[in-house]
C-alpha cells in the first residue's frame, strides 16, 4: 500500500481501503463494541466498531453541542476517502426530549452522542471499504496505514461459516400501559383536543418482552434489511455498558437529508394495515386515503413540516400525498423536498423539525406536557432523530420509530399513534399493536407457534401494568 505522508499535523486522520470481506453479518460479529449500522434505502450500508471520537450533548443545547463538537472534529481533517460512501461521518442520536434518558432501559443513553467509529466497514455498490479513523495529538498517518493494513487483513480472514440465529422467542412480555390506562389517557388527551386546547398530541406505549434465547443482533438486522429495504435501519450501542444495550430499529419515516443546499423530508402519518390479498390491499389503501380522520392527522404534519422549514428555504415543493406500504402497516406519505436560501448545517434543520406531530403534537409545548403527563416511561431515543454528520454539514436523518432496545435477553418496544379530535381509544389500541410487528416478528420465534399473536390480541404470557 502507497503511503501518502502529510506535511501539516491534523488531529483527525481519516484512510480508506477497498476490501475483501465476508458478509455483513460475520464482520459484524467480529468486530468490538460500540458497534453502529446505518443503512438507509438505495445507499450504503455503514457498520461502525469502536469510538475514534465521541460527541455528546445535554438539555435544551443537545442539537447546538453536537454540531460545535463535529464542527471541531472535522474542522482539520487529513482525509484519504477512495470512495464517497467511506467519507468519515459521525453517527449517532438525540433524546426526544431533555430528561427522557433518566430511567431504564435508556441510563447508558446520553441525550445525544455520536460517534466516528475508529474502524468502519462501508458496503457499497462499487465494493466493500474499509476506513480507520485516528484522532487526537497522537493520530498520525503513518500509525493509521498500519492499523488499515492490519484490519484489512483480519477482516478478511474472518470465519464467515456460522449459519444465521434463530429468532430468540419470548418468555413473557409486559406492557407499561393497561388497556384501562390508555383508554383513560386518550380520552383526556382528546377533550383536550374537543376543547380546543391542543390540535394533536401522538400517545405511546412500550412493551418489555424477556426473550428465550440471546438477542441475535446481526442476523435480526439482516432480517429487518430483507422485510424493510424501503426504511432506514439504525442500530446503536452506547460506550462502556456492561449490560449490552443496544437500540435498533427499521423506520419509513425520514427527518430530514441534507446535500448541500437541497432538503428532502417526508411527512408520514395516517396508518392502516395490511390486507390479506392484493385486492385487500388496494381496498384499504383507498379507505385510507378517503378516510377524513387520518387525511387531518397528516396534513397537519405535512403542513408544519413545510412551515418549519420556511425560514430556511428558497423553495419548498410538496408532492401529491399517496400511500406508503410497508410488510405490516400502510401509512399516508407526503414527499417534501426544499432548497435551501443559504448554507446550513443538517443539524440546524433537525433542530427546527424536531419533533414533528408525526411524532409529537400541537402545538408543540403542550403536546410535549401532554406526552409526559400521559406516558409511564421514558421516551429515551425513540421518535428522536437518529442519523449522520459529515464534514460538510451533509447528513441524513430517520425518525426512531419501529424500535427498541435490546440487551441479551430482553427488549423493550416502543409504538405510538398520533390523536385528533375523533380517535376511539380502541382503534388506536390496535394500531400501536401493529407498529410493535416490525421489531416483535424478529423476537417471536415463530416455529413453534407461541406468541404468534403478541402484537394484536392478548396473548396468555403478555401482563398489564394493573
Ligand atoms: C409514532 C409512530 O408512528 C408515527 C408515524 C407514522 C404514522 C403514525 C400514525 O398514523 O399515528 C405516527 O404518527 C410509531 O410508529 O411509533
Amino acid at each position: 500500500m502507497e503511503r501518502a505522508r502529510s506535511t501539516s499535523s491534523p488531529s483527525l486522520v481519516s484512510r480508506t481501503v477497498e476490501i475483501d470481506a465476508p458478509a455483513f453479518a460475520a464482520v459484524f460479529d467480529a468486530l468490538p463494541a460500540p458497534r453502529t449500522t446505518w443503512n438507509a434505502p438505495d445507499d450504503a450500508l455503514v457498520l461502525g466498531s469502536g469510538a475514534a471520537a465521541t460527541l455528546t450533548g445535554r438539555g435544551a443545547d443537545r442539537f447546538a453541542d453536537v454540531r460545535t463538537a463535529a464542527t471541531d472534529l472535522f474542522d482539520s481533517g487529513d482525509v484519504h476517502a477512495g470512495t464517497e460512501a467511506a467519507r468519515p461521518r459521525v453517527f449517532g442520536g438525540f433524546a426526544f426530549h431533555v430528561g427522557s434518558c433518566d430511567g431504564d432501559p435508556w441510563k447508558p443513553f446520553p441525550e445525544a452522542r455520536f460517534v466516528l467509529p475508529r474502524v468502519q466497514v462501508t458496503f457499497a455498490d462499487n465494493g466493500i471499504w474499509l476506513t480507520v479513523n485516528a484522532i487526537g495529538a497522537n493520530a498520525s498517518v503513518d500509525d493509521v496505514e498500519d492499523r488499515l493494513e492490519a484490519e484489512a487483513e483480519r477482516i478478511s480472514g474472518i470465519d464467515a461459516t456460522a449459519e444465521r440465529p434463530a429468532r430468540p422467542g419470548i418468555i413473557a412480555s409486559h406492557r407499561t400501559t393497561s388497556r384501562e390506562a390508555w383508554r383513560t389517557g386518550v380520552e383526556a388527551a382528546v377533550d383536550r383536543i374537543r376543547g380546543g386546547d391542543l390540535q394533536k398530541v401522538v400517545l405511546a406505549q412500550a412493551l418489555e418482552a424477556e426473550l428465550s434465547a440471546p438477542f441475535p443482533r446481526a442476523a435480526t438486522l439482516e432480517r429487518l434489511a430483507e422485510k424493510y429495504p424501503d426504511c432506514h435501519r439504525y442500530y446503536f450501542e452506547p460506550d462502556g455498558d456492561d449490560r449490552g444495550s443496544a437500540f435498533f430499529g427499521a423506520t419509513p419515516e425520514r427527518l430530514v437529508a441534507l446535500r448541500g443546499r437541497t432538503v428532502e423530508t417526508d411527512a408520514l402519518a395516517g396508518t392502516t394495515g395490511r390486507g390479506e390479498t392484493p385486492e385487500e390491499d388496494e381496498w384499504l389503501s383507498r379507505e385510507l386515503l378517503d378516510d377524513a380522520k387520518n387525511v387531518h392527522e397528516h396534513q397537519l404534519v405535512a403542513e408544519t413540516v413545510c412551515d418549519q422549514l420556511k425560514p430556511f428555504a428558497a423553495s419548498i415543493s410538496a408532492g401529491d400525498r399517496r400511500v406508503r406500504r410497508l410488510a405490516t402497516v400502510q401509512h399516508l406519505h407526503t414527499p417534501i423536498t426544499a432548497e435551501l436560501d443559504d448554507d446550513r448545517h443538517v443539524l440546524e434543520l433537525v433542530e427546527a423539525l424536531h419533533p414533528t406531530p408525526a411524532v409529537g403534537g400541537l402545538p408543540p409545548d403542550r403536546a410535549l406536557d401532554t406526552i409526559r403527563e400521559a406516558e409511564p416511561f421514558d421516551r429515551g431515543w425513540y421518535a428522536a432523530p437518529v442519523g449522520w454528520i459529515d464534514a460538510a454539514g451533509n447528513g441524513a436523518f430517520a425518525v426512531a420509530i419501529r424500535s427498541a432496545v435490546a440487551r441479551p435477553r430482553r427488549a423493550t418496544l416502543f409504538a405510538g399513534v398520533g390523536l385528533v379530535a375523533d380517535s376511539d381509544p380502541d382503534r388506536e389500541w390496535d394500531e400501536v399493536q401493529l407498529k410493535y410487528r416490525p421489531i416483535l416478528d424478529e423476537l417471536e420465534d415463530v416455529s413453534d407457534g407461541r406468541g404468534e399473536n403478541l402484537g394484536t390480541a392478548e396473548a396468555a404470557e403478555v401482563t398489564d401494568d394493573t
